[in-house]
């Protein structure tokens, strides 16, 4: 990969996240040439013929014109080929399957691997870096995370987020591939604390939206998130996170962000929860809200490395159907007092 701005970027998924990330690959960094191409792979041929149609992903991010070096389009290999830079925009656990179908089409190219996606593996208990250095080991995985909606950043809203690698220079010239005028990213070397803090953050807001829903009062939506933050930061020092990285963009600030705002699709999940729709009802409004995914297996690494998480168990017994939502917010107040701290 070179540092120039003349590249090929592919991005695999065209949700919301994936489109936007297109676009802004798109402008080819922060002094934009006209010859950068975006492949944005979609698995459905409508789709992509949608998009070639009118020029907007209308089903994912309406009313958003796909720059003009954007290409659409369902076949992999053409998705893939001389591609530069990888960015995987799809759900967390449909990140291996993607992965493993694009091997026969990437062999031979070292093109980094930007997993832009927020979770963690069910079944491995892997972070999402660990899946690519385990599928495809020749591309050097990096995580993108932070705090940022799709729709902000289409608008040109001023967003900041962390990109990391293992490689200082690979985090800064990747970095340097996405900034634009509205878009700072900020490059890191910790990638497990990037990747760590975008996927727990999407539980904890569950927590947040429950709250809500239920009318318990803006005190409690600030307990929460500190105290979601300290659990945050004890699973961040058992698996090797940075303090530091916990305490930036990907960790307080889009926990605060997920926290805190309707349009964040786990918020509104905990909302519509808190409120008595069912997990079926509510998710077939709201779409993709990756917590629901993530806390089980988050709560068992939790377990097995002896990390106290009573928000992000109370999240999981309630989405698994274990305990009612009043059960849960009772056996929260009902725990012992303690000393404040991490
Ligand atoms: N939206 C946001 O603001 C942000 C999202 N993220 C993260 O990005 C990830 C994607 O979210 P987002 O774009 O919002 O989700 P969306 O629900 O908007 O879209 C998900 C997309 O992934 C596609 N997809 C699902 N499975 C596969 C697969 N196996 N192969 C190819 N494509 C697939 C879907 O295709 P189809 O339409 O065919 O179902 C759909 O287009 C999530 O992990 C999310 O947490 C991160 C930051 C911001
Ligand atoms: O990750 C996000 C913002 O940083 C998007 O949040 P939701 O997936 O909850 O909508």
């Amino acid at each position: 990969m070179t540092n120039g701005r003349s590249g090929r970027i592919a991005v695999f998924g065209a949700g919301a996240w994936g489109t936007a990330l297109a676009n802004l690959a798109a402008r080819g960094g922060r002094e934009p040439r006209a010859e950068t191409v975006v492949t944005l792979f979609a698995r459905d041929c409508d789709h992509v013929a949608e998009m070639q149609a009118t020029g907007v992903n209308a089903r994912r991010l309406p009313g958003v014109p796909l720059l003009s070096n954007v290409r659409p389009t369902s076949d992999l290999a053409e998705a893939a080929a001389d591609a530069d830079v990888i960015l995987a925009v799809v759900p967390a656990q449909a990140l291996r399957g993607l992965l493993e179908s694009l091997e026969p089409f990437v062999a031979g190219s070292k093109a980094p691997i930007v997993v832009c996606a927020k979770g963690i593996e069910h079944g491995t208990g892997h972070f999402l870096s660990e899946v690519v250095s385990e599928v495809l080991p020749d591309h050097p995985p990096a995580v993108l995370s932070g705090p940022s909606f799709a729709q902000d950043v289409a608008r040109g809203l001023p967003t900041a987020v962390a990109l990391a690698a293992a490689d200082a220079e690979l985090a800064a010239i990747l970095a340097g591939r996405l900034a634009g005028p509205g878009f700072r990213v900020y490059s890191s070397t910790d990638m497990r604390g990037v990747e760590l803090g975008g996927a727990a953050k999407n539980v904890l807001a569950v927590a947040n939206g429950v709250a809500a829903g239920r009318d318990l009062g803006a005190s409690a939506g600030a307990a929460l998130v500190a105290r979601g933050f300290a659990e945050l930061i004890r699973f961040g020092r058992a698996f090797g996170a940075e303090p530091a990285t916990l305490m930036g963009l990907s960790g307080l600030g889009d926990l605060v962000l997920t926290c805190t705002s309707a349009l964040s699709r786990n918020f509104s999940l905990g909302v519509a929860l808190g409120r008595g729709q069912t997990i079926a009802e509510a998710s077939a409004r709201i779409g993709l809200a990756e917590g629901l995914y993530t806390c089980g297996v988050l709560v068992d690494l939790a377990n097995a490395a002896g990390v106290d998480m009573p928000i992000a168990k109370a999240v999981d017994a309630v989405l698994a159907e274990r305990i009612t939502i009043d059960e849960a917010i009772a056996e929260l107040l009902a725990r012992p007092s303690k000393a404040e701290g991490v």
